[in-house]
């Protein structure tokens, strides 16, 4: 069981949604030099970068544009920013799920630049491909049953990929990926089931963000505990 994703058929490039803003023309990127193991421990962001992640239909992409215009952090939608290049980015089309297959690899190549750079929210639903150094901070969002169910039938999910996204949820399928692939890593579990909480959960990662090593806040290392979960409704 894996939480699935929802993108449609290709379409044309876009000229402005491309999930990064102000990244056009969009060409293939070349592939980075892989780092040594040594290398990779050292590298740092220019400032630190957020994982946003979640079931689909949990609110990430609400909660991603809140905090970036909050904190002053760029969006990166990772399935905005694999639509806008589908002429590279894409691997196949899995007819089961009715979703495009992301070429992880290219999606990587493309986005290290950016997040060298630091400063971003990234915002997908599968994280094991992510590079360790990208992440300093990860959140995961949560929705019971009942949100996520009405979330997925308004947009028109088909009962079978709708069965499995709540599944995935209820199983906390995400969360547990999140967990291994970021062991050490801070960690947020925030719960957005109802509109009203956006603005907590917006401030609860501002805060923790600010906690961090370049974060803004003054915050050294250590000052967000590792691998530490808070669940808040
Ligand atoms: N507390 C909340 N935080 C975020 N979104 C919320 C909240 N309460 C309700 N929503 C609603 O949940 C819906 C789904 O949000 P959104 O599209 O951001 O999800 P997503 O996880 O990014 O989905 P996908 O992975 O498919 O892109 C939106 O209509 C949003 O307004």
């Amino acid at each position: 069981m894996a939480a699935n994703g929802g993108a449609s058929p290709p379409s044309p490039p876009a000229t402005a949604a491309d999930g990064v803003a102000g990244a056009l023309p969009l060409p293939r990127p070349v592939p980075a030099p892989r780092m040594t193991a040594a290398a990779a421990a050292a590298w740092r962001p220019g400032r630190p970068n957020i994982l946003l992640t979640g079931t689909p239909g949990t609110g990430k992409s609400t909660t991603a544009a809140a905090v970036a215009a909050a904190v002053g952090l760029t969006h990166v939608d990772v399935g905005a920013y694999a639509s806008a290049r589908a002429d590279w980015a894409y691997d196949g089309w899995d007819a089961a799920r009715e979703c495009h297959l992301l070429d992880e690899d290219a999606v990587a190549d493309g986005l290290e630049a950016t997040m060298a750079t630091g400063g971003v929210v990234l915002d997908y639903h599968t994280v094991d491909w992510l590079p360790l150094r990208w992440v300093q901070l990860v959140v995961v969002l949560r929705a019971h049953t009942e949100s996520l169910y009405d979330r997925l039938t308004a947009r028109g999910y088909a009962d079978a990929k709708r069965r499995e996204n709540v599944e995935a949820e209820v199983h906390q399928v995400v969360l547990d990926e999140a967990t291994a692939a970021f062991p050490d890593t801070p960690r947020l579990v925030l719960w957005a089931d109802l509109p009203s909480s956006l603005s907590r959960n917006v401030a609860a990662i501002a805060a923790a963000y600010a906690a961090l090593p370049g974060g803004g806040g003054g915050g050294e290392a250590g000052g967000l505990r590792r691998g530490r979960c808070r669940s808040q409704r």
